[in-house]
């Protein structure tokens, strides 16, 4: 993340390099790739734009420059798509000295003309659910900003600087996330209590005893032992039935009243937005020039310059030539997935500035929504629910969104079902999806240390890197019956002195929560925060 000035002095440029990609007849086939040379470090990196600040209020409203300010969509319409060359170059990018790729594409390529599997990154501390929200001041500028190449530069705005964006001395919610009986908002003590009685109220309970470290094992209470109504089995089927993308399947076996969710939680197919948080600004978008004919094939032709806008937006830092390939096969499978199990993909979706049609675009996998995948919903008597294939799924597929409502950070509530929206911005992390309330399958997919889902970042309805979207695709071929599951974690493993108990105790209402791993998975970490 750039500093909170918006320079880019400190963060190191890459060298670029040019993946030669001989011509095919095939859209699926994958070229032969050079290896990947080392990454030179360079310093400075003047092309790329100081971000344009989001001004947020005391209150944690977003002011968003309105969208008359921002450029409407760059159109040029051209009678016949661009013939294709021989090396894929980024259309619309900064010539030379923008662009500082890192070159990336050195790895296998595990089935010939199947799926690219990239070489794993460093861990990083990202978007995870199930955990309290982390309470970051809100002092600096969020990331968001449109690429030189696609819009003309514009005036600072007025409300640009530092001294914006107010630091909360006292931040009111903060406290109000670990209420006195562990009980979140809504009553759902055991949620966030997580499995295992392993409980996180801040009720000055020794954090020994909470966080015990041979957990004794009972049943999972999903949502407490308040008297909050609860669903029934019919009305969770009623709200479940609301996805009509989605086959899903309750299994019923040892379900208690108890282990159905609140009255109150109903199922959303997208993404609602808290009050006080503005939805994305629609005119924040670049669309492409592919005249509606994005083309996925980087053998030999370029691809829709949406895929190299993402490295556009992001200054460079993902790995760059990621950039060259379009995400998907022809099918809507992910084409490129990472090699280690926590890792997540970035993806760059066309959008409703580009030119091409909604239901026909092989960019817009994710927008469209799953297609067919079959799954149940199974309650397990130390996790709760969770997510199981009633059909065998191949692997990349597209199996759902995390979406429920946007809350900004200073007004998230305790809950086991946050989702950092941090991918990009990190310390400036603005928002969190919290499906406690309103949610859909993704909500009741459980962590493993040995996943079978991507978690992936996804950008389609803003190009204001603070309101990214979340989807899962698998990572492998699913059998049928096999449990759903991705890494909570991002791959970083619980130290010894996060303490949530004694982190509370000390006022610390921030502290990681803690929940004992079921996932079964040779190597568990044993404890997930
Ligand atoms: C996002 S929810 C997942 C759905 C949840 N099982 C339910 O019934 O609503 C996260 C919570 O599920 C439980 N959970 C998820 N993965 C788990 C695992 N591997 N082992 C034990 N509990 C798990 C934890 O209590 C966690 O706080």
């Amino acid at each position: 993340m750039p500093p909170p000035n918006g320079s880019t002095a400190s963060r190191p440029a890459r060298t670029t390099t040019v993946i030669e990609i001989p011509p095919s007849d095939s859209e699926d086939e994958l070229p032969v790739l050079p290896p990947r040379p080392p990454a030179a470090v360079n310093t400075v990196n003047a092309v790329h734009p100081a971000p344009v600040p989001t001004p947020v209020s005391p209150t944690g409203a977003s002011r968003r420059t309105p969208a008359r300010a921002l450029p409407q969509k760059r159109r040029h319409p051209s009678p016949s798509p661009p013939p294709p060359t021989p090396t894929p170059t980024l259309p619309q990018v900064p010539p030379a000295p923008a662009a500082p790729h890192a070159p990336i594409l050195d790895d296998d390529l595990d089935e010939p003309g199947d799926v690219v599997v990239l070489a794993p990154r460093a861990p990083r501390a990202a978007a995870r659910p199930a955990k309290h929200a982390r309470h970051k001041p809100v002092h600096s500028p969020p990331k968001a900003r449109l690429p030189t190449s696609k819009l003309p530069s514009r005036p600072a705005s007025p409300g640009s600087t530092a001294a914006t964006f107010q630091q909360p001395t006292t931040p009111p919610q903060a406290r109000a996330r670990l209420p006195e009986s562990g009980a979140d908002a809504n009553g759902a003590k055991g949620v966030a209590a997580g499995a295992n009685g392993i409980t996180t109220g801040a009720n000055g309970t020794p954090a020994a005893s909470r966080l015990n470290r041979t957990p004794v094992k009972q049943a999972w209470r999903p949502f407490g032992d308040d008297h909050t109504e609860r669903h029934t089995i019919d009305s969770f089927r009623a709200e479940i039935a609301k996805e009509t993308a989605t086959s899903i399947e309750i299994d019923l076996t040892g379900v208690t009243p108890e282990c159905l969710p609140p009255k109150s939680w109903t199922y959303v197919t997208d993404l609602t937005f808290a009050p006080g948080v503005d939805a994305p600004d629609p005119a924040f978008l670049a669309g492409c020039d592919c005249d509606g004919k994005c083309r996925l094939s980087y053998n030999g032709i370029v691809p829709c310059e949406c895929v190299a806008l993402l490295d556009e937006l992001t200054d460079g830092k993902l790995r760059g030539a990621r950039s060259l390939l379009a995400p998907y096969k022809a099918n809507g499978q992910l084409r490129v997935l990472p090699k280690a199990a926590h890792e997540m993909v970035e993806l760059i979706e066309c959008n409703s500035n580009c030119m091409c049609d909604m239901a026909t675009c092989p960019l817009r996998v994710v927008q469209r929504g799953p297609v067919s995948i079959q799954v149940g919903l199974k309650f397990m008597p130390h996790k709760g629910w969770g997510v199981y294939a009633t059909a065998p799924i191949p692997r990349g597929t597209f199996v759902a969104q995390y979406v429920g409502e946007v809350l900004h950070v200073t007004t998230v509530r305790n809950s086991a079902y946050l989702f950092e929206l941090d991918y990009f911005t990190r310390e400036g992390q603005q928002y969190m999806i919290d499906t406690a309330q309103k949610g859909n399958l993704a909500r009741f997919l459980n962590h493993s240390c040995s996943p079978n889902l991507v978690q992936a970042i996804v950008l389609y309805d803003s190009h204001n890197l603070d309101f990214h979207r979340v989807a899962f695709f698998t990572r492998c071929d699913i059998a049928m019956g096999e449990e759903l599951t991705f890494d909570y974690t991002g791959g970083i493993p619980a130290l010894p002195g996060q303490d949530h108990g004694a982190a509370v105790a000390n006022g610390a209402a921030d502290a990681p929560v803690f929940f004992k791993c079921e996932c079964g998975a040779e190597g568990c970490r044993e404890m997930v925060n």
